[in-house]
């Protein structure tokens, strides 16, 4: 109350803001620069601990550099921006470390690579911090220019329910919206998160990729490469527009009846079982779940197929432009040759 009392009774608000809260990062490399710019430019001050204090990169002004010790000590919240496979040397610092809460913010370059999550590894370390896991779906580059549509949640999972709401509180003023995914055990879904490029996407890409290239040479058999043999006839130069319109279609109204047909087969399994209440089979489950996906991939081969077909009616449109202007001139230069021929 008394800061907010001086506060109100300075007239211009320029002395003695309120002591702003002290974070610690460990680790000067990329996420904990961009964090730590970020960290500070929300209002917080931002203490450093590294190995080599004297001497790290370049950091965000303003914020201080310990050894990790001295950083651990004066605050209350560790943000530990360092790979795994160097977290070994943090068991030494456990005396500071005890009853602070640790942010694991680390992933892994491909999944299973340790049999347990690297925050539970961190809190085996530690067993006497509060391990919180967040911020691991997010990129350095997310974290330094402040959410945006596509990155503006953060999950978080750990133990401790207070050092969870801390954590939350400080995602909350960067401006991210927090999903709390419950204890320390789901570390290691969260840290599967960013190996999984559009999970979604990946059967229906697949899908597309292998129908297409069915259809391509099945066409170009029946079409181009049967007329070569049998007729002793080129028309290879059908292969990039016309070929591939044929394609495109074809594809996309597969993919469109791919889009549709499992609504309709979980609608007759429903009414053979004569409930709604039963899970589906995982096939059809997975196939439900990536309706969206296959639609919008039939909608880009329509797309393509619409494209294409403009553009075969522009090309002949230009070559029966181009033969009618030869035609003419020939006309032209055969009459002036007739009335020459005339005239003498
Ligand atoms: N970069 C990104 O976009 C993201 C990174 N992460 C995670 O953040 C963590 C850090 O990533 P990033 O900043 O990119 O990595 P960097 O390699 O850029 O930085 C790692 C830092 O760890 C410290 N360090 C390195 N080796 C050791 C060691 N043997 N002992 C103690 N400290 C060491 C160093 O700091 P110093 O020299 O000061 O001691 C170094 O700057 C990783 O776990 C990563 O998975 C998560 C999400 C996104
Ligand atoms: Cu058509």
């Amino acid at each position: 109350t008394e800061k907010v009392c001086h506060l109100s009774l300075c007239p211009l608000g320029t002395a003695a803001a309120p002591e702003q809260e002290l974070l610690c990062i460990f680790g000067t490399g990329d996420l904990g620069r961009s964090l730590g710019q970020r960290l500070l430019q929300t209002g917080y001050r931002v203490v450093y601990g590294s190995r080599r204090p004297h001497s790290c990169g370049p950091l965000p002004e303003r914020a201080q550099v310990m050894s990790h010790a001295a950083a651990a000590q004066s605050a209350n919240l560790v943000f530990i921006c360092i790979h795994r496979e160097n977290y070994d040397f943090l068991e030494t610092l456990a005396p500071e470390l005890k009853g602070k809460v640790l942010v694991d913010v680390s992933n892994n370059v491909e999944k299973n690579l340790y049999p347990e999550a690297n925050a539970e590894y961190l809190q085996r370390l530690i067993p006497g911090a509060h391990v919180v896991k967040a911020f691991n779906t997010l990129s350095a580059w997310a974290l330094q220019n402040g959410p945006s549509d596509a990155n503006r949640q953060v999950y978080l999972c750990g133990n401790n329910a207070e050092a969870k709401q801390a954590v939350s509180v400080v995602a909350t003023k960067l401006g991210f919206t927090v999903l709390d995914r419950g204890s320390v055990s789901a570390a290691k879904e969260l840290e599967d998160f960013p190996l999984q490029l559009f999970p979604e996407w990946r059967l229906p890409l697949r899908l597309a990729v292998g129908l297409t290239a069915f259809f391509f040479f099945y066409l170009l058999i029946r079409d181009i490469i049967s007329v070569y043999i049998k007729e002793k006839k080129d028309i290879s130069f059908r292969i990039m527009v016309s070929l591939a319109n044929k394609v495109f279609p074809i594809v996309s109204l597969i993919m469109l009846s791919l889009c549709y047909l499992p609504g309709v087969i979980a609608a007759f399994l429903q009414l053979y079982r004569g409930t709604k209440y039963k899970r589906f089979p995982d096939w059809l489950d997975r196939w439900m779940l990536c309706r969206k996906q296959l639609g919008l991939l039939a909608l880009g081969f329509a797309f393509l197929h619409v494209l294409y077909t403009l553009i075969i009616p522009i090309r002949y449109y230009v070559r029966f432009r181009l033969s009618a202007i030869t035609v003419s001139e020939v006309r032209d230069s055969l009459t002036a040759g007739e009335s020459l021929c005339l005239m003498q």
